[in-house]
């Protein structure tokens, strides 16, 4: 795939954070129809990457371009980005039917049968607030927003992180039939090293703020795991000296 179709190209990013620098010299490109998982040890900045992509936080050096602008600028570029963050933070008063009410009138590419659909893989009730839901279902709710946008970036922080057996099926049953479209291109953060091998068509490892890649292809998964768990452990913890 050339460059110039990515749809998202981060050149030379850097980010630092009070003291630490979080991002150095980051260099990635997402192609439309590819699902990139991002692995990497706690604290190695991939929350950091994930919201720099979103345009909620303006890189200091580099530059980042999603669908050709920069989405910490243009209201365009983040209209083409769904963005669910590890921690819920929809208004706890919403329920899934009142936030897709306003969510519709945002995204023109939106798809009513793909917000049902995903609602019901994943067990999320229709019409209870957010401050009714436990955080698994509220997590479920926001993921089920961001399919039904069809977003030309989408952007998912640990999405398996405290889900139940049953909606970790959901979730996953969702991404193998939903989230792999041709125009998307998606990357979902995970320490689950099994799910990753499973969803990946390719592997980016954080490492000291910089990012390697790691092909994941047909290699059979439990191999595919293994390798991932391998190259992990060769990796330094983030700046604050976090642990994995
Ligand atoms: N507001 C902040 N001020 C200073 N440092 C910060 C701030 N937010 C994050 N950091 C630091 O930036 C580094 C990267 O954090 P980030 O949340 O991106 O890591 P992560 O890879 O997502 O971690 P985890 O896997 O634990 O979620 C960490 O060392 C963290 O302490």
């Amino acid at each position: 795939m050339s460059e110039t179709n990515d749809i998202a190209r981060l050149r030379g990013v850097g980010v630092k954070l009070g003291r630490s620098e979080v991002l150095r010299g980051l260099e990635l490109g997402l192609a439309p129809g590819e699902l990139c998982v991002l692995l990497g040890r706690n604290g190695a900045g991939k929350t950091t990457l994930m919201r720099v992509l979103a345009g909620t936080l303006r890189a200091e050096s580099g530059s980042v371009r999603v669908c050709g602008a920069d989405p910490s600028r243009s209201a365009a570029a983040r209209a083409a980005i769904g963005f669910v963050p590890s921690l819920p933070d929809l208004p706890p008063w919403m329920s899934l039917t009142t936030a897709a009410r306003f969510a519709r009138r945002c995204y023109p590419t939106w798809d009513d049968r793909r917000l049902w659909r995903a609602a019901d893989a994943l067990a999320v009730p229709r019409r209870g607030r957010i401050s009714k839901l436990s955080r698994g279902q509220a997590a479920g709710v926001q993921l089920a927003l961001a399919l039904a946008a069809r977003p030309r970036l989408l952007l998912l922080d640990e999405p398996f992180a405290g889900l139940d057996a049953v909606a970790r099926d959901g979730l996953l049953s969702a991404f193998l039939t939903e989230v792999d479209l041709e125009d998307t291109a998606t990357l979902v953060s995970t320490h689950d090293l099994d799910i990753a091998a499973r969803i990946a068509d390719r592997a980016l490892l954080m490492d000291g703020g910089a990012l390697r890649e790691q092909a994941v292809g047909d290699a059979q998964l439990e191999h595919s795991a293994a390798a991932l768990r391998a190259l992990l452990t060769q990796t330094t913890p983030g700046p604050d000296g976090a642990a994995a």
